[in-house]
């Protein structure tokens, strides 16, 4: 028998041979790839590769530059000069993209996906015929009529927003910053945390590793560090848009971290039942939210953390066997869990009983409502139901359900968010755009039935303002001011994806290769990381034409007749808008392409036509807005980096041009 002596000789020097072993194996493998044949920057660093170049690449527009050097399928170097190929190659990225099962997330992207939405078993996660069951499941809550039913809840956390905003602007004294939403508990976390790096270190810092390039993915939690109140000489320098009259002054407020609660507070609301109550804690002032939402607070703020560990198991992957969570992070896991079994346990009386009821009323009339009947659809009713369901390709476990919730939360809220504070910042920058948009959004009447105020109208198929709402959907111009900023602001800039087996990947037109050969399609090894960079593909001047860098929502419009436009955009198979801003995919191979596109939609027009036809947003124009990503993209102030994520904007109120008296709402 081995001595404990021996044991304690042979141990250590068993773990020295494993990871040289592994690491020689890698080398191996590097040097073996065919991707070494493909052209590429040069590395810049042994460790870090061409990383650190890359993080600031959505100011910097790095990728376009290396397309215009090496082409739309080259290589550029990851950690340890591991390479990695980047697609800007449309033929090839959809490729890549409708097959999400032969190309899934690589496991890094997944573990740190993993650490956020609290599981492996959630959608943003599962893989393969979990996610194909899953994705079935969870289609039904995203119908298009199911996402008009929440339609009433996005209006009526608009309103909140607008009238919140609208309080700050009547008196510019209270005006005031609230954090992020889910950021409350990072000094609770750092005082039973032995991690010594402060949570936000990385994140606040502007030469910060937060990259989407690293492996920790909506690490872009971040806190606007909260701005003091802003001095009225400062507010004497904006100056007023043409052709329209306000009254009061303009005042600065960082709309980030409200945009954040809002949106937290619909994914609540419309996905669960949850009231967040984020808005109106920030509106008061309170600093407590609900728990759940300290409890995310947590897990973001962990999940944000950028470890060098993280690097080693990459590539190490047996070190993932050792993660540990320290206290804060396991207690607010076991509070999410906590507050998703309440929920699910409240609600599944009264949700089986209404669908049995619905099915049973249903077959009575003998009628198949299909699309039509939203009753039973919400996200929780069919998770729910789907937990008692007795077909196993239709049931979830309690984990998998207890999953979803975290994953929509955090999946669902930041997106949004991000996407509506760029599209206010557009408008800044353009405000004849802004005043052409307000102009469209108040020929809309709203009907007098629907007063401007909080009041949630009903939930179902029978709401009156229905029609109205479809209208807002349809208006032209919002419509393409939405698509544009989607396509210049994209929330997630860069997805990755790796290949699970040897593969030849086909191309839009033939490159040539590091040793001069002419070549047909890519070839690819089982494990090559694959970077498809959105964002810089919405910017490709070959689908979008030389002004692909310029805000232009007239070119979703004029633009649209145009036969070759329309050749040239199609050639980008995303799932919206020829675009990958919602990511692309394939029932049959993996549908990885978001599945609250039209939730996101209904939510960003709703608030835009509530906030813009009533607010006036406008920018400093000294200021320099930068975008920071870590995978999703935020805005930060170029000269003050130190305040994190932020977008301070100066709003105040519009009132209609006829109008005679002061204090109306339009
Ligand atoms: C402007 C807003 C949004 C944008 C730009 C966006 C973008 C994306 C993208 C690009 C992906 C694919 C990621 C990848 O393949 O690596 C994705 C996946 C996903 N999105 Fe969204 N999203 C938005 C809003 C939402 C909302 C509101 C929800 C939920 C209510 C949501 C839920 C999800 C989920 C669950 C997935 C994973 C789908 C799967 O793997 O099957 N997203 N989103």
């Amino acid at each position: 028998m081995l001595s404990l002596a021996t044991a304690v000789l042979v141990l250590p020097l068993v773990l020295v041979l494993y990871f040289l072993w592994t690491f020689l194996l890698l080398l191996f493998r590097q040097a073996r790839s065919p991707l070494r044949h493909l052209p590429g920057p040069p590395s810049a660093s042994l460790f870090m590769g061409n990383l650190k170049d890359l993080h600031d690449q959505e100011n910097n527009g790095l990728v376009a530059r290396w397309s215009r050097s090496y082409g739309s399928a080259f290589v550029y170097r990851g950690f340890m000069g591991g390479r990695r190929l980047m697609l800007v190659d449309p033929v090839a990225i959809n490729y890549v993209m409708s097959r999400g099962y032969d190309y899934p997330k690589p496991d890094f992207v997944r573990d740190s996906l993993a650490s956020m939405a609290a599981g492996y078993e959630g959608l943003l996660t599962a893989d393969g015929e979990m996610h194909r069951k899953q994705r079935k499941i969870l289609n039904q809550a995203f119908s298009a009529a199911q996402v008009k039913s929440f339609t009433p809840i996005f209006w009526e956390k608009a309103i909140r927003l607008r009238d919140i905003w609208l309080d700050i602007t009547a008196s510019p004294l209270s005006f005031f910053t609230p954090a992020d939403p889910l950021t409350t508990q990072e000094s609770a976390e750092r005082s039973e945390d032995t991690d010594p790096e402060p949570a936000t270190s990385n994140a606040l810092s502007p030469t910060a590793l937060t990259t989407s390039f690293l492996p920790n993915p909506f690490s872009s939690f971040v806190p606007s560090k909260a701005s003091p109140p802003f001095p009225s000489a400062v507010r004497a320098r904006h100056t007023t848009l043409t052709g329209v009259e306000c009254t009061s002054e303009p005042c600065r407020l960082d709309v980030l971290p409200w945009l954040a609660r809002a949106t937290l507070d619909v994914i609540g609301a419309a996905g669960f039942g949850y009231a967040f109550n984020s808005l109106e804690a920030a509106a008061e002032r309170r600093e407590s939210e609900s728990e759940l939402a300290r409890a995310f607070a947590v897990i973001f703020a962990t999940a944000r953390k950028f470890r060098v560990m993280t690097i080693l198991q990459v590539w190490f992957p047996v070190l993932r066997n050792f993660r540990t969570e320290n206290t804060a992070m396991r207690q607010a896991t076991a509070a999410m869990r906590k507050i998703g079994t309440e929920l699910i346990e409240q609600r599944r009386e009264p949700i089986l009983t209404q669908t049995e009821k619905a099915v049973h009323a249903s077959e009575k009339a003998d009628v198949i409502e299909g699309d039509k009947s939203v009753l039973g659809r919400d996200l929780l009713s069919v998770l729910i139901r789907s937990n008692v369901a007795e077909v196993p390709t239709q049931r979830m476990s309690m984990n998998e359900i207890l999953c979803q919730i975290s994953t929509f939360l955090a999946a669902g809220h930041e997106t949004s968010s991000s996407s509506l504070t760029w599209t206010l910042y557009a408008l800044c920058r353009h405000p004849a755009t802004q005043v052409k948009l307000r102009a469209e959004l108040r020929s809309l009447p709203v009907p007098s039935s629907l007063a401007m105020d909080s009041a949630r109208p009903a939930i179902d198929d029978t709401d009156p303002h229905a029609g109205f709402f479809e209208q807002i959907m349809h208006l032209p111009y919002l419509d393409a001011i939405v698509r544009e900023s989607l396509r210049l602001y994209a929330p997630i800039t860069t997805t990755m994806r790796v290949a699970s087996a040897d593969d030849v990947i086909p191309v839009g037109a033939p490159f040539t290769d590091r040793r001069g050969r002419e070549c047909p399609d890519i070839r690819v090894r089982r494990g090559d990381i694959i970077s498809i960079p959105i964002q810089a593909l919405n910017k490709n001047t070959d689908v979008w034409g030389d002004d692909a860098e310029v805000f232009r929502p007239e070119r979703w419009t004029r633009d649209e007749s145009d036969e070759g436009v329309r050749r040239r955009r199609a050639a980008v198979q995303g799932l919206w808008g020829n675009m990958m801003t919602f990511g692309g995919g394939n029932p049959v191979n993996g549908n990885r392409s978001c599945i609250g596109y039209r939730f996101a939609l209904h939510e960003i027009k709703i608030f835009l036509y509530v906030l813009v036809r009533d607010l006036e947003f406008s920018i400093d124009p000294a200021i320099e807005i930068e975008k920071k990503v870590n995978v999703l993209t935020r805005p930060s102030v170029k000269s003050e980096p130190h305040r994190g994520n932020q977008m301070p904007l100066y709003i105040r109120r519009v009132l209609p041009l006829d109008c005679g008296c002061e204090d109306v709402h339009v």
